[in-house]
């Protein structure tokens, strides 16, 4: 009996243990990741601001910080993946549709159609991500690091109430511009007869994914309405699961 009490014990101290070098790997990734994520957004709003003090315009920015853009954006996949796992409390489907919906903007849209990414748009859409992304990111920094200042905390759940609809009016404004050019020469689309016997046309799946915003947006707007309720006023918040 004592002896069993006694592995039982020892069992909990390993599971305990186990817990604890979890938490502390987790932690660190978050730490190194969200820094990253920090500092990669802040040299896009740097190198944005100095595209448009030496030239004075913003056409060909989209151009001049493209491959930050791709790579920092693509790199938000793996929150997809911090959800899967369960080191960071969020639902995998929000994060799913927010970080798919954007890397499909930036490599299927923007980086793929040259004819519009001098859209003043574009540049809404840069601008609002850009801010966005610094607060959010800097925002999971410091509150793993627990020295978080309230002003971030304020900016991470109140800025959104303006940024995320103008957002989505960039993404939106930019899918429209491009839909004459897609219509044109009929890129990702499949025409029949093929070898495959399959028709694709992009010019639809575009209008398509224009329509979905309709009923996905509002979602992920009264998500971080109640984020903001539980974080700032600290209401308790039960959401379903997955
Ligand atoms: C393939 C074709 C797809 C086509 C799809 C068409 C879709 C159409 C609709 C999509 C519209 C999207 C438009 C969008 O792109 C426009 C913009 O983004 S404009 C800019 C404004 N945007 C925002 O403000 C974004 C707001 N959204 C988000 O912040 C996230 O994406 C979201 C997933 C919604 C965040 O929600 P979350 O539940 O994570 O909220 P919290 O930040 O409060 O975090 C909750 C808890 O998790 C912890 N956490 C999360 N991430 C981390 C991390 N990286 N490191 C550490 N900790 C993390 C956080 O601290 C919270 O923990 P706790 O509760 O313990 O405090």
């Amino acid at each position: 009996m004592a002896s069993s009490e006694e592995d039982g014990t020892v069992e909990e101290k390993e599971n305990n243990n186990k817990k604890r070098t979890k938490g502390t790997v987790a932690t660190a990734w978050l730490t190194f990741y969200n820094i990253a994520m920090t500092a990669g957004w802040l040299v896009l709003a740097i190198a944005m601001m100095r595209f448009y003090i030496q030239k004075g315009t913003h056409k060909g920015l989209y151009r001049s910080i493209a491959r930050t853009l791709k790579f920092f954006q693509t790199f938000a996949l793996l929150e997809v993946g911090h959800c899967a796992v369960g080191i960071v409390r969020t639902s995998v489907i929000v994060t799913g549709v927010q970080v798919c919906s954007r890397i499909f903007m930036v490599w299927f849209v923007t980086n793929s159609i040259r004819q519009i990414q001098n859209e003043e748009s574009v540049l809404l859409f840069l601008v609002v991500w850009t801010m966005t992304e610094i607060t959010r990111y800097s925002y999971y920094t410091f509150n793993l690091l627990h020295l978080l200042p309230y002003f971030i905390k304020w900016a991470r759940y109140n800025l959104f109430i303006i940024l995320y609809p103008l957002g989505v009016v960039g993404e939106l404004l930019t899918i429209y511009a491009a839909l004459p050019f897609v219509r044109r020469s009929g890129m990702y689309s499949m025409r029949l007869p093929n070898k495959y016997n399959v028709s694709f046309d992009y010019y639809y799946c575009l209008i398509i994914i224009m329509l979905s915003y309709i009923p996905l947006f509002p979602q992920l707007y009264f998500h971080m309405l109640r984020q903001r309720r539980r974080m700032l006023h600290g209401e308790v918040i039960v959401e379903k699961d997955d």
